[in-house]
């Protein structure tokens, strides 16, 4: 993956996500069709995973196929709301390895507050898929990949569904090392930090809390 960032412009992940930011969109329908562009996204931000091989049979004869290595991948979650993204891509992948880095923003100075965090062992060697549904200032993004470097990751990639040029902009100065994968780039951030025209607050909405 060379570009820093890919807009996923597929019919059927645009669609499900103007259903997601219409604001009568129900906590259940929301989280419903996260799981299912996450299951989108997945393909594209796994495009250039790496393959391995084994002997397999088919009916017919023996062949070498080509498979995944599962367990070379780390998917962390940035909680709460990563876990929408993450839910659906393990579907996908079971046996990748998971880790969470519990952030919250404060709502006064757009800050991350860490709350939490597990990654798994050898990061170093794996591919690191960081997921989190908004990317807003930035600031979240690059704290958990701040971390994750200093904890010996080195192959990070950063999913999202919606990000504003202003956490773009931030992550490529941050992290250019690390390639983003969005759903959408929204126009910009408001006063409140929230991205325009966005969906609103995903942690929210996903479980429900306002
Ligand atoms: O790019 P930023 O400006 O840092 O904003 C993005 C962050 O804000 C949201 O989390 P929030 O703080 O609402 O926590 P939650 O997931 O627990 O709701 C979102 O899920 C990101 O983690
Ligand atoms: O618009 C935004 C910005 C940050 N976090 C959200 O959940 N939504
Ligand atoms: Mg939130």
């Amino acid at each position: 993956m060379t570009d820093h960032l890919t807009v996923v412009t597929h019919p059927l992940v645009q669609h499900k996500l103007t259903l997601m930011r219409e604001k009568d969109t129900s906590t259940a329908s929301f989280r419903r069709l996260l799981r299912e562009i996450s299951l989108l996204l997945a393909y594209e931000i796994t495009r250039e995973m790496e393959l391995t091989s084994k002997w397999i049979e088919t009916p017919l004869q023996e062949m070498k196929a080509p498979i995944l290595e599962g367990k070379k991948l780390a998917l962390v979650s940035i909680l709460r709301a990563g876990n929408g993204l993450l839910d659906g891509i393990l579907e996908l992948i079971p046996a990748a390895r998971v880790g969470f880095i519990g952030l919250y923003r404060d709502p006064e100075t757009l800050k991350p507050v860490q709350y939490y965090c597990k990654v798994p062992a050898e990061i170093e060697d794996r591919l690191v898929i960081v997921v989190d549904p908004m990317l807003a200032t930035g600031n979240s993004s690059v704290a958990a990949i701040d971390l994750l470097k200093e904890k010996g990751a080195k192959n990070i990639r950063f999913l999202c569904l919606l990000a504003a040029p202003e956490g773009v902009a931030r992550m490529k100065e941050a992290h250019p090392d690390v390639p983003i994968v969005t759903a959408a780039l929204d126009e910009r951030l408001n006063d409140h930090g929230y991205i325009v025209p966005g969906l609103g607050d995903a942690g929210d909405r996903m479980f429900g809390t306002k």
